[in-house]
């Protein structure tokens, strides 16, 4: 194991931790939602060192015992064993909830629809948006907790205008506002993001200040319920049968080869094509579901210059773009650097998102969310292409 050095931890009475109780600390409870990870035990840790009434609670999302969770999930019996070491420790309650029914229909199975249906979903917001913020934020509220804190790395602000806004956590590595953009206005009022002015080498030293049961844990990574990344074995077990093979299909109408399964191919991806004999280096253009194909093409053809999105989530000044538009940037993944553009009503909860310049990769199924710097205004699903 290499030893990174850490910055000294932060002073943290000099903290804001986003708290403002009307009563001591100490007849204020706080929620932590506590996965068993780092940063997570370090939200709780922090709460109950400024002697806060803090409440663990650890949601069991899906049988850990079963092929598709991973060991190191966060969500996996050692994860829930984690969480409670961490409790322990810090001398706060615990309990453990059993999400398993609405994460399997609100989360894997709509992860799986996604998918065979051509596009690539996104499935942490839904998590975000269900069972994080709506079901356990309910039973927060249930134990009489003024505030459900988790171990995200977003801040939430006060607006001139009174109300709460998502902003970009600090660490622009760890930010996490693209997964959060979901999130309601009356959500933001209950929701709390302790480690949002943080980087994750200060989270990792309070770990070490607090030595804490999972100060060394490593990062949780890609989705959790998927193992290894392989999402089609998790989608093939949960769709048996929705996938055939078809035809990899030139934009120019040329059939190039055979594929496995729509399943396996994501709009820009130029790796695993398989294609072999073609000198072009191909990327996928478009991912069709109703017949069945896979549309492939030179970079030039990835390019778009607009597109829609739907359910849109507004969380900026007034109700939602007009149609005269608002000036933002976009992501349209997480990893992607945000690109200007003028983002416009589309009727019932859709909006057209119109780029300065083309962008490359802009997959149905994903999110795009909209910034003004670092204050999130919302976002949207990206909507599949009528040709699809
Ligand atoms: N199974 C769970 N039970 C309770 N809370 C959870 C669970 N999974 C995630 N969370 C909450 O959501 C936050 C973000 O989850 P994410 O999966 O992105 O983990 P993370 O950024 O690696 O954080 P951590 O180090 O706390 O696991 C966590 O910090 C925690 O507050």
């Amino acid at each position: 194991m290499t030893t990174a050095v850490l910055p000294d931890a932060p002073d943290v009475a000099a903290l804001d931790l986003d708290i403002a109780p009307s009563r001591p600390p100490a007849e204020t409870r706080v929620v932590v939602a506590m996965s068993g990870g780092v940063d997570s035990s370090v939200t709780a840790a922090l709460l109950a060192e400024r002697g806060y009434d803090v409440v663990g609670i650890t949601m069991q999302l899906y049988d850990h015992g079963a092929a598709i969770a991973r060991a190191n999930a966060c969500c996996a019996g050692k994860d829930i064993h984690d969480a409670r070491r961490v409790a322990a420790a810090i001398g706060i309650p615990h309990y453990v909830v059993d999400y398993e029914g609405t994460f399997l229909g609100d989360v894997m199975e709509k992860f799986a629809d996604s998918y065979v249906s051509g596009e690539t979903p996104v499935p942490c917001v839904l998590c975000n948006q269900t069972v994080k913020f709506r079901d356990l934020l309910t039973a927060a509220r249930d134990l009489g907790a003024v505030a459900l804190a988790t171990g995200h790395y977003v801040r939430r602000q006060r607006g001139a205008d009174g109300r709460s806004e998502l902003w970009r956590g600090a660490d622009p590595a760890k930010d996490q506002s693209y997964f959060l953009f979901a999130t309601t206005r009356e959500q933001l009022d209950f929701v709390r993001f302790p480690l949002g002015g943080l980087s994750k080498d200060q989270t990792r030293a309070l770990a070490h200040r607090y030595a804490l049961p999972t100060a060394d844990k490593a990062e949780s990574q890609d989705i959790c319920f998927v193992p290894d990344g392989d999402y089609a074995r998790v989608v093939e077990k949960l769709r048996p049968g929705a996938t055939r093979p078809g035809d990899i299909v030139h934009v120019d109408g040329t059939v190039l080869g055979r594929h496995e399964g729509i399943i396996h191919y994501t709009v820009g991806q130029r790796r695993g094509l398989d294609i072999g004999g073609t000198a072009d280096r191909l990327y996928v253009v478009r991912v069709e579901a109703t017949t069945n194909r896979v549309i492939v093409g030179p970079r030039e053809a990835l390019g778009r210059e607009s597109f829609r999105i739907r359910d849109l989530n507004w969380i900026g000044e007034g109700t939602a773009p007009d149609a005269a538009g608002v000036r933002c940037v976009v992501k349209i993944r997480n990893s992607f650097r945000p690109a200007a553009a003028t983002v416009l009503s589309a009727g019932e909860g859709a909006a057209e998102v119109r780029l300065d310049e083309p962008v490359h990769g802009v997959a149905p199924g994903q999110a795009c969310v909209l910034y003004d710097g670092d204050r999130v205004l919302g976002g949207g699903w990206i909507v599949r292409d009528r040709t699809a």
